[in-house]
């Protein structure tokens, strides 16, 4: 199925989709409020091909975007701006509530082209889709609410602070979530009262563009939300660019390190949501079939491919043969397959590449004397389309220490590290014994320690009784390495503003001269 029209891609024709069949041709940037080619000129104009998880097929490619077309996209976003940045919130809140029910009307096909782009369930990309429009609801609801203070000062003069926006903004996206980063980041900088320039990874460029049509038909005006393709070259272009004044990324330690880098040449704001290597404590006091269920959505959502994911599993001792069995019992039933079937739990991996490192992970955890307890090969389906697709098998490792590199190191894939402990001390310790700091869970009835708990790890979010949930008005960020600045909840509008001061002399200038 070959699609092209004036929308990116028919709804009726979506609803068809099937995986093996799905084609696009049409251009993937979004530019002054359509799509287009990237502009030619000197620079990266390299082919980047885009595959479908769950076959290995190519599904569409596009050019990279070079110096020429981030200038134009910039150009264009500054027009935005100063038109956007002028109206009051409640008018950009309008608009922001017609794009969030825009893409509740269109969920069911974003939700298609996310699984088919990313490889993972669709009942998960609808998820996704939920929470991608909750945003853009919640902060549409925040923009009328923006104020600043009035302080009161001696002799009758005073003076007041106004919330400014900060102006061009640029979100660079990791693959794993694609339509929500670009929801996550642009409503609360729209809401600002920024325009914004979102770069999704080269492995996910679909849904960010679906996002640019919907904001353009709620009634945004041309460029205030540009989409442009791209790899590393597109995005340092954008983190270099003077007329950006903020960088939300979200992506890798390493490349999060050279964008700050980057950024501080021209001391630019920067948000880093960055990777983890979260610890999930289990007590033996916890309800165990609720620590079972914490321990699978702790680690197997998305295949795995989850920054937040509670890797560690740091189990104590006198349940941990109970918790095994069960958690290992659970894990085997997990429906591996075609990701657009609604029974499918978990799809294919982003990339050839990223399984073959998945798989290397779970091989050298072996080497290095953890017991395979289920999974960790590779998976063909009996279906012959999805013969040559990225899967592999829920992995649980057992026998885990604190020194393997499978317990050290960001996987990004299915594979559960479960290690045993003995007391609540030990297991802060060896908990907080890491340089990253995105999330934690603990299990347990105890009430005290559970705060306890909470207070004592290093971590952006703690979970208590659950794990990986996240509502959009809750705050979303790491400690540590795990990066800087909050998506989601009220505090994320101190990272899309700026606070001015204004003095009022309501006397003579007292001056010495
Ligand atoms: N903390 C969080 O919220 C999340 C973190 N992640 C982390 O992201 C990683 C996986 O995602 P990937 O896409 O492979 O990460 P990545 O760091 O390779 O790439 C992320 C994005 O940055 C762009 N990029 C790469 N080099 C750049 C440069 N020098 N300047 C500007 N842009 C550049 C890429 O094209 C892509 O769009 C994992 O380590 C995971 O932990 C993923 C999702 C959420």
């Amino acid at each position: 199925m070959e699609i092209l029209g004036t929308r990116l891609i028919s709804p009726c024709l979506l609803r068809a989709a099937s995986t093996g069949a799905f084609q696009l041709k049409e251009p993937l940037n979004y530019r002054h409020g359509g799509r287009v080619q990237p502009a030619g000129g000197d620079g990266d104009s390299r082919v980047e091909k885009v595959h479908e998880p769950a076959t290995g097929r190519v599904i569409c490619d596009f050019v990279c975007s070079n110096q020429k077309e981030v200038d134009l996209a910039v150009q264009s976003a500054k027009e935005a701006y100063r038109y956007w940045s002028k109206l009051s919130g409640l008018e950009r809140g309008r608009i922001l509530l017609e794009a969030a029910r825009l893409i509740r009307e269109q969920r069911e096909d974003i939700a298609i082209v996310e699984s088919i782009n990313t490889g993972k369930p669709i009942t998960e990309s609808r998820v996704d889709v939920d929470t991608a429009w909750q945003a853009v609801e919640y902060y549409a609801g925040i923009a009328g609410t923006l104020a600043g203070q009035h302080i009161q000062l001696s002799g009758g003069s005073f003076a007041y602070t106004r919330r400014e926006p900060l102006g061009v903004c640029v979100g660079i996206g990791a693959w794993n979530y694609p339509f929500q980063i670009a929801c996550w980041k642009s409503a609360p900088a729209l809401a600002c009262g920024n325009a914004m320039i979102f770069k999704p990874s080269p492995l996910t460029p679909l849904t960010a563009v679906m996002l640019a049509e919907i904001y353009t038909q709620a009634g945004a005006p041309k460029g205030l939300f540009n989409v442009l393709q791209g790899a590393v070259e597109t995005g340092n272009f954008l983190c270099k660019h003077r007329g950006v004044a903020k960088v939300s990324f979200t992506g890798s330690v390493p490349t999060g390190i050279k964008i700050m880098e980057t950024a501080a040449k021209n001391v630019k704001h920067v948000t880093l949501e960055l990777g983890g290597k979260s610890p999930l404590v289990i007590f033996s006091d916890c309800d165990l079939e609720n620590a079972v269920r914490g321990a699978m959505l702790a680690n197997f959502l998305s295949q795995g491919e989850v920054c937040s994911n509670g890797t560690r599993v740091f189990v104590q001792k006198d349940v941990m043969s109970k918790f095994v069995e069960k958690v290992v019992a659970k894990t085997k039933a997990i429906k591996v397959g075609d990701p657009l079937f609604e029974d499918t739990q978990m799809g294919g991996l982003i990339s050839r590449p990223h399984l073959d490192r998945v798989l290397s992970y779970v091989k050298q955890a072996e080497e290095q004397g953890a017991t395979v307890l289920c999974g960790g090969d590779r998976f063909v389906p009996n279906d012959p389309k999805l013969k040559d697709g990225y899967f592999m098998k829920p992995c649980i490792l057992g026998n885990c220490n604190d020194e393997m590199t499978c317990v050290k190191e960001e996987i990004f894939g299915p594979v559960m590290s479960v290690l045993a402990f003995d007391t609540e001390e030990e297991a802060i310790e060896r908990a907080n014994n890491t340089d990253l700091g995105l999330a934690a869970g603990v299990f347990t009835r105890d009430l005290t320690r559970a705060h306890r708990m909470a207070a004592a790890l290093e971590a952006g979010t703690c979970f208590i009784n659950n794990y990986n949930v996240s509502p959009i008005e809750i705050p979303f960020g790491g400690y540590k390495m795990s990066g800087f600045g909050k998506e989601n909840g009220t505090v994320t509008i101190e990272y899309y503003t700026q606070l001015k001061s204004v003095y009022v002399e309501m006397g003579d200038p007292e001056c010495s001269f």
